[in-house]
């Protein structure tokens, strides 16, 4: 008897490939003033959350991901501390730095530099690659966010997944160490999600 009991990790993939392609296609039919428009547009719609924010992380953007460069100059204009991902190791998890991502970091992602202070944000803009109304992430497939923001959810912080508007999609399907985000920002604004 042949049972189909695909497992999750191979609909996540599938789901990954065809959301990244998606983006890298939405991406190429861009011109440069009109993704910085969106991405202002995304920074526009960040305004209440990056308020009161005592420590903002960021990222810096990757190939087709959408950039918060406008948020998190907006987060520094506030008095917000801008941090960022770093990698010691590549076996640990990355821990944000309170720095400009000036330095070349393991994977060749664009980080602080590793003597900058380690700091605990209190606002966190995540990279995604698709986003469900659950507030349920799908990511770059290493669980790298995961571990880092198992800890920052439990100590209150608001996770803010941010990205091209297609990007929230119908259902993802969550694995256990899936740590749900609280909202959504896309140049076409923010969706806060049901507190769970
Ligand atoms: N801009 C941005 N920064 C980010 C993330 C992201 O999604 N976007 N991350 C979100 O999690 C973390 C880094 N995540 C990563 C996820 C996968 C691989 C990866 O697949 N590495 C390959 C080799 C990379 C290469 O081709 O050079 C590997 O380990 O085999 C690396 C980093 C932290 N910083
Ligand atoms: N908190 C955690 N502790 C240990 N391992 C974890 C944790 N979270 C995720 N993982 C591992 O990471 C792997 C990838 O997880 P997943 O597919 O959810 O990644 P992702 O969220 O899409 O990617 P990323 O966070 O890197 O952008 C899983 O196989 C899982 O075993």
């Amino acid at each position: 008897m042949v049972v189909s009991s695909l497992p999750f990790p191979v609909d996540k993939d599938r789901l990954r490939r065809d959301a990244m392609e998606r983006r890298k296609e939405f991406v190429r039919t861009l011109d440069d003033p009109e993704r910085t428009r969106l991405e202002r547009r995304l920074a526009f719609h960040l305004t209440s959350v990056l308020a009161n924010a005592r420590v903002v992380a960021g990222y810096a953007a990757l190939g087709s991901e959408i950039s918060p460069v406008w948020a998190m100059e907006e987060a520094r204009a506030v008095g917000a501390v801008a941090a960022y991902p770093a990698f010691h190791n590549p076996t640990e998890p990355f821990r944000f730095l309170g720095a400009d991502p000036n330095s070349v970091g393991l994977f060749g992602i664009n980080q602080p530099p590793l003597h900058a202070a380690e700091v605990t944000p209190d606002v966190v803009l995540v990279p995604l690659v698709a986003i469900d109304p659950a507030g349920t992430r799908l990511g770059r497939g290493k669980g790298h966010y995961d571990r880092v923001l198992t800890p920052l959810k439990r100590n209150g912080a608001h996770l803010i997944g941010v990205g091209w508007s297609f990007q929230m999609i119908e259902e993802i399907p969550p694995d256990p160490w899936d740590v749900p985000l609280d909202a959504f920002a896309s140049p076409d604004g923010l969706i806060r999600f049901v507190k769970r």
